[in-house]
């Protein structure tokens, strides 16, 4: 049987709605959940392999995509949120009880500062943007998958209309190359 890869994902994308006003995201606590509260849609919402991005129990993938800082606001339980590693580029503000991550933000300068990440999973809210590619695919070997079966993950990816790429998509990683070109006066 196939891995699961992600519950957004296993039976086939639901497409996200037009003038999608946003929603609110909560953390899998019984009580006192972390509230998060988004203005409008998401963007570049996709699967992500990556060992640091959260993952719901059983998949292999998260699904995560951006929104600007702007329109994010943590909106109950704040003092529940500690941020996981302060060395890495997208400072993920997890709930110290479940683990789950509510927003991911980036401090320094970096081509995506001022985006936050976020998992529209976390909300009971139909109409996010559903994912758009699968991205760092191959790190799932990194954290013990077995490298014979990626040809099954990456048709599965490829089954429900998704591309995937073993770092960021082209538009994405057009944003970080121009951002570093910019920065060594190259453009
Ligand atoms: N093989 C590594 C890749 C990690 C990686 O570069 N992840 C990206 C994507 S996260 C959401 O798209 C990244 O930007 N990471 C910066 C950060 O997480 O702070 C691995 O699996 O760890
Ligand atoms: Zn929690
Ligand atoms: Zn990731």
């Amino acid at each position: 049987m196939a891995p699961s890869l992600h519950p957004l994902i296993d039976n086939g994308l639901t497409k996200g709605a037009e003038n999608f006003p946003g929603g609110k995201l909560y953390c899998h606590c019984a009580d006192r959940k972390v509230e998060v509260t988004l203005k409008g849609n998401v963007l570049h919402n996709h699967a992500c392999g990556c060992s640091q991005c959260w993952k719901p129990a059983g998949a292999l993938f998260a699904v995560i995509g951006v929104i600007p800082v702007d329109n994010v606001s943590v909106t109950a339980n704040q003092d529940k949120l500690t941020v996981l590693d302060k060395n890495a580029t997208i400072l993920r503000h997890a709930c110290k009880q479940c683990g789950v991550h509510l927003y991911g933000r980036i401090e320094k300068e970096h081509a995506f500062k001022g985006l936050d990440f976020v998992h529209v999973e976390l909300s009971n809210e139909k109409g996010w943007q559903e994912p758009q590619f699968a991205a760092f695919v191959s790190s799932v070997i990194e954290q013990g998958f077995p490298p014979d079966k990626m040809d099954e993950v990456r048709s599965k990816f490829k089954s429900v209309g998704l591309e995937t790429y073993d770092a960021l998509s082209p538009p994405l990683m057009d944003a970080l190359a121009t951002f570093t070109a910019k920065r060594l006066q190259k453009l």
